[in-house]
């Protein structure tokens, strides 16, 4: 028996793998294609700290490819999945969409079909609090329509959403769909506002924000992220459901770059350009779901987060 992570080697997947490691004695099966979206070597470093562990084996491999994940399953005995791995930038998927589809869509249903022929206990896609689109009231719940999605991203995440629930109702495949709002910490994906906020402050280069700072981000730990997932690995109730897993108190991205300036002790200089249509002018979680299901309440408060963050970005970075 062992519990597969997709995008093992990512931001996410590498810190629940670790995290995974200390509070079960489950077997993990981490697999990553290791490209090139950012550069691979980040992602070899955020697998060293397992690369000895005997409970973990780590493949390169492409979840894409069909015929090889209904071979892993089997190899493998695999008996939960958390689907994390994923192309998840939102404004490139504006200029390369059949990435988007191929590994968001495609490679979901690659994964769907090798469960559906072994006995998963259960199969936790990591969606995004983006498919909840422009139009959605806040704060966004998961029961209410969804607005149509911003981005060709949020747009192939609503679609593995429905592939999920659709795998559950007529396959019985034991899906739920947790939606993660923006994730940060240690090893964040180098494409995100933060990291290049952080960059800017740390070189003393313009931040480029796009609208004048008030959109606002549900920022969540990855820790945070990774106990929703754990949980929802064994609670009752989840299959079938979509659940939000978010910190329920979004900051304007101005307060973001006050938060580096404080922890940074520098002052940011900021390089104003247009708003993008693809992103979502608020995120913002309703979490009454995720603690009546998951007993998920996040513990990491942002001015914390921050300084942690600044603090590893300051050891990774010289
Ligand atoms: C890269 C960049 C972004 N921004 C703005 C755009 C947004 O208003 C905000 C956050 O952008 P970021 O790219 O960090 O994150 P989101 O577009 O919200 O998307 C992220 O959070 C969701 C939940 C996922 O699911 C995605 O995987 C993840 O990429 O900062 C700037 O102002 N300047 C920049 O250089």
């Amino acid at each position: 028996m062992a519990i597969l992570i997709t995008g093992g080697a990512g931001f996410i997947g590498s810190h629940l793998t670790q995290i995974l490691l200390k509070q079960s004695d489950a077997q993990l099966v981490s697999i990553d294609n290791f490209n090139d979206y950012y550069d691979p070597a980040l992602k070899r470093e955020n697998v060293k700290p397992v690369a000895d562990e005997p409970r973990v084996t780590l493949i390169e491999g492409d979840f894409c490819d069909s015929a090889a994940m209904k071979r892993l399953f089997d190899e493998h005995d695999i008996d939960q999945v958390v689907h994390l791995g994923a192309m998840a930038g939102v404004r490139i998927s504006v200029q390369k969409p059949e990435m988007y589809q191929h590994a968001n869509v495609a490679g979901t249903l690659s994964l769907l079909e090798a469960a559906r022929h072994h006995p998963v206990k259960r199969f936790l896609l990591a969606s995004s609090s983006t498919v909840y689109g422009k139009g959605a009231g806040v704060p966004f719940c998961e029961d209410v329509p969804l607005g149509i999605p911003a981005s060709p991203y949020g747009a192939t995440k609503r679609a593995a959403e429905l592939l999920c629930l659709t795998y559950h109702q007529l396959h019985g495949v034991p899906t739920a769909c947790l939606r993660p709002f923006s994730v940060y910490g240690p090893r964040l994906r180098p494409d995100l506002a933060l990291t290049i906020f952080a960059k800017a402050v740390h070189e003393g280069t313009p931040i480029p924000l796009f609208g004048d700072g008030s959109i606002r981000r549900d920022f969540t730990h990855v820790s945070d992220i990774c106990q929703g997932f754990i949980s929802a690995l064994t609670a009752d109730g989840v299959v079938g459901q979509e659940i939000n897993i978010g910190h329920s108190d979004p900051i304007e991205m101005r307060r973001l770059i006050e938060l580096l300036e404080k922890s940074f002790g520098k002052k940011a200089v900021i390089d104003y350009q247009p708003e993008r249509p693809e992103d979502l002018p608020i995120t913002y979680a309703n979490l009454e779901k995720a603690e009546q299901l998951l007993g998920y309440g996040p513990k990491v408060l942002i001015e914390e987060g921050i300084q942690e963050y600044v603090d590893w970005f300051r050891d990774w970075h010289g």
